[in-house]
């Protein structure tokens, strides 16, 4: 014995995802579904609604295409998207989630006209949970646990990228490497937690004299690298020698217990044309910081050729 239209309707109106019909004037023909205002707003109120006026003219163009694309292929198209109840008219006095939602739609060609005209299936499955998890393991997989600064994957991959922009257009890129000085007797003598509280703090203190295209990353133990994107060498030193500064006044003020100075050597090497590899940069930042730390430390060196 098979379902009554009357318990079709309730089949379809307790699926747990929204399923709209959208037809080819961009007619909300019906809409069924979501009843659970924790992931979705209802919709319901849409029918015999057009896109374009519930819609941003963008966003129902976008529709539009989409819907498109299944009838070209006369099949299934997935695509994922975010939209907010703010954005769809009529939908923000819904009870529902704040926000932007994520959602993966499933648009499949209908295999009747509706009133005449062809239309889609268009399933909006909520996938906000899966999307922030993305971006937690993502942000994760890039950062430093103990600095929170980037680690080395975004350094490279910033690196590759500023090195093909100036092999092409010349736009210039310098680097500043810099160590902590003596660090080794900080942790001697207060040991490895206070150690990796001047890390931290040294951190902080240099992200404030960054701007925000600067990238600040950690390349290991106490060593740390600014990428300087559109920036010369002798605006770089000048960077270099105010983030010195600021460290020699600001660092030691945050650990009295220490009676001495905690101060940074800093080397600093810019893109030359002859540079075969972004590598070649990296290499002259370290000669550099070789010969501040070799001239006495809490200084700025520039490796030019
Ligand atoms: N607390 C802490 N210490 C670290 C970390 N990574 C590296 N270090 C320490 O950094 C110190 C580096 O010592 P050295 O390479 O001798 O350098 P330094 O004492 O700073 O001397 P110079 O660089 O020559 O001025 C070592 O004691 C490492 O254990 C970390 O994540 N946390």
């Amino acid at each position: 014995m098979s379902l009554n239209p009357e318990q079709m309707l309730a089949v379809l109106n307790a699926l747990p995802d929204p399923v709209f019909v959208l037809t080819e004037t961009g007619r909300y023909a019906g809409v069924y579904g979501h009843a659970d205002p924790n992931y979705y707003h209802s919709g319901h109120d849409l029918v015999g609604a057009y896109l374009a006026d519930v819609l941003s003219a963008d966003v129902a163009e976008w529709v539009m295409q989409h819907m498109q694309l299944a009838w070209d292929k006369g099949g299934l198209v997935k695509v994922e998207y975010p939209l907010s109840a703010a954005q769809v008219k009529g939908l923000e006095s819904q009870a529902g989630p704040d926000g932007v939602i994520w959602f993966e739609g499933h648009i499949q060609p209908f295999p009747r006209r509706v009133e005449g005209e062809r239309a889609v299936i268009w399933v909006a499955r909520s996938i906000t949970r899966r999307k922030l998890l993305e971006k937690e393991l993502l942000e994760a997989s890039q950062t430093d646990p103990l600095t929170r600064v980037a680690n080395r994957r975004p350094l490279f991959d910033l690196l590759q990228s500023r090195f093909s922009e100036f092999q092409r257009y010349h736009h210039p890129t310098s680097l500043i490497l810099f160590d902590l000085d003596h660090f080794k007797q900080v942790n001697d003598r207060f040991g490895h937690l206070m150690g990796d509280q001047v890390l931290t703090t040294l951190c902080d203190i240099c992200q404030q004299t960054l701007r925000d295209n600067d990238l600040l990353a950690r390349f290991g133990g106490e060593e740390f690298i600014v990428v300087l994107p559109n920036t010369v060498m002798e605006q770089a030193l000048h960077l270099a020698e105010r983030m010195r500064e600021v460290v020699f006044r600001e660092l030691s003020a945050c650990f009295p217990q220490y009676e001495r100075a905690i101060t940074i050597s800093l080397g600093v090497s810019e893109f030359l044309i002859s540079d075969p590899q972004f590598e070649s940069l990296l290499q002259r930042a370290d000669t550099a910081l070789y010969q501040a730390k070799h001239a006495g430390r809490n200084r700025v060196k520039a490796c030019l050729q």
